[in-house]
């Protein structure tokens, strides 16, 4: 099933906030509805929200009417900060965004025709690239897991968060494929669900075996049943290896960590940010407070209640093991391994 496709002249995404009870896709003809569907998380997880904005920007060139409105170039660039202001952890976005606009300020021969094909080139190219190296990254994953092992995931990091094959969950996929027993714990992901209602869905789809636990199991799991290893995405990898991810990560990592659990961040290398030093520098999205107050659109708490939502945390670098890119294992230490990856390709950012 695809997560995001393009036909016509509209870009479809399939709604994510409706699953896993109904598959029905919203169909984008305009730049704007693209930013409300990030914004609004009917397509998200960070790769994902990267191959959306591309499309959207390269719709708004098909919403582009020359009469009295902006200047092309002035309708582009406004379409951009939209589309970037709709979440601002998740790099991949920017990174999206940022070859987007390169794409159309390479462009010689600019009629709205060919500015407009150049531009969905560009953005079909964007998403092609990304489920190629996914499955690369999954492979890489593969080798680190061993033949009977019993892995935590966290959120959703699957096709759906990447409309491509997936990080975390593509790691746990080839694995899988690969005929290794495995069993896979999945926290729900409070507030809204990711892990429930997405990751269980993908997972079951796939004949994965798994199972559901509440976010506050994670350390009867540990205990308990024994992980062998944590999988977990990335929303923004910096310099130095911290990483933000899904609020609850950090304590999932701190979990890991007290029980000698290797722990495994699994992204390709748009999610890396090497403009940010330290994790304390990543943005951080605080979202509505509904989401907390209500599960499934239902009030479980006391209306209008104080509430904290912060959706992402962010892990210190020495609390991971590896991470694992399109480019192989970097280990420790991370800054130097991430480094060396960007210049083996020669890779400018
Ligand atoms: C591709 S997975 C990496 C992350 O994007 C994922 O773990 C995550 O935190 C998603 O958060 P979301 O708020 O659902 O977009």
């Amino acid at each position: 099933m695809e997560v995001v496709y393009w036909e016509g002249q509209r870009l479809f995404l399939l709604d994510q906030t409706k699953l896993p009870h109904q598959t029905t896709y919203v169909a984008c003809s305009r730049y704007q509805e693209v930013a409300e569907a990030i914004y609004s998380l009917k397509v998200r997880g960070a790769p994902a929200i990267g191959v959306a904005a591309a499309y959207g920007y390269a719709l708004a060139a098909f919403n582009y009417r020359a009469d009295p409105g902006l200047p092309l170039e002035q309708f582009l660039d406004q379409a951009e900060r939209e589309l970037l202001a709709t979440r601002p952890t998740a790099v991949n976005l920017r990174w999206a965004l940022e070859r987007m606009r390169d794409a159309y300020l390479n462009i010689q021969e600019k009629s709205l025709d060919n500015i407009r094909s150049v531009l969905l080139e560009a953005a079909l190219a964007i998403h092609n690239r990304e489920r190629k190296l996914e499955e690369k990254m999954a492979d890489f994953g593969a080798s680190l897991v061993p033949p009977e092992a019993n892995i935590l995931t966290y959120c959703n990091t699957g096709a759906l968060a990447t409309a491509g094959w997936g990080t975390a969950l593509g790691v746990i996929r080839a694995a899988h494929n690969q005929g290794k027993s495995i069993k896979t714990f999945v926290p729900e992901t409070r507030p809204v669900l990711q892990g429930a209602r997405l990751t269980a869905w993908e997972l079951h789809d796939a004949g994965i075996p798994f199972t559901l636990i509440t976010d506050n199991m994670l350390g009867y799991v540990f205990l308990h049943e024994g992980i062998d290893l944590v999988l977990v995405g990335a929303d923004r990898i910096v310099a130095n290896g911290d990483f933000a991810n899904k609020i609850g990560t950090y304590g999932l990592a701190v979990l890991a960590n007290y029980h000698n659990c290797p722990f495994y961040v699994v992204a390709p290398s748009s999610t890396i940010d090497l403009d940010l030093e330290e994790g304390k520098e990543i943005p951080i999205e605080m979202r509505d407070p509904r989401e907390v107050r209500e599960l499934g659109g239902q009030l479980v708490s006391v209306k209008n209640c104080a509430v904290l939502n912060p959706a992402f945390d962010v892990t210190p670098h020495h609390l991971v093991t590896a991470v694992i890119t399109e480019k192989g294992v970097l280990k420790p230490p991370l800054e130097k391994s991430i480094r060396r990856s960007f210049d083996e390709e020669g890779v400018q950012r």
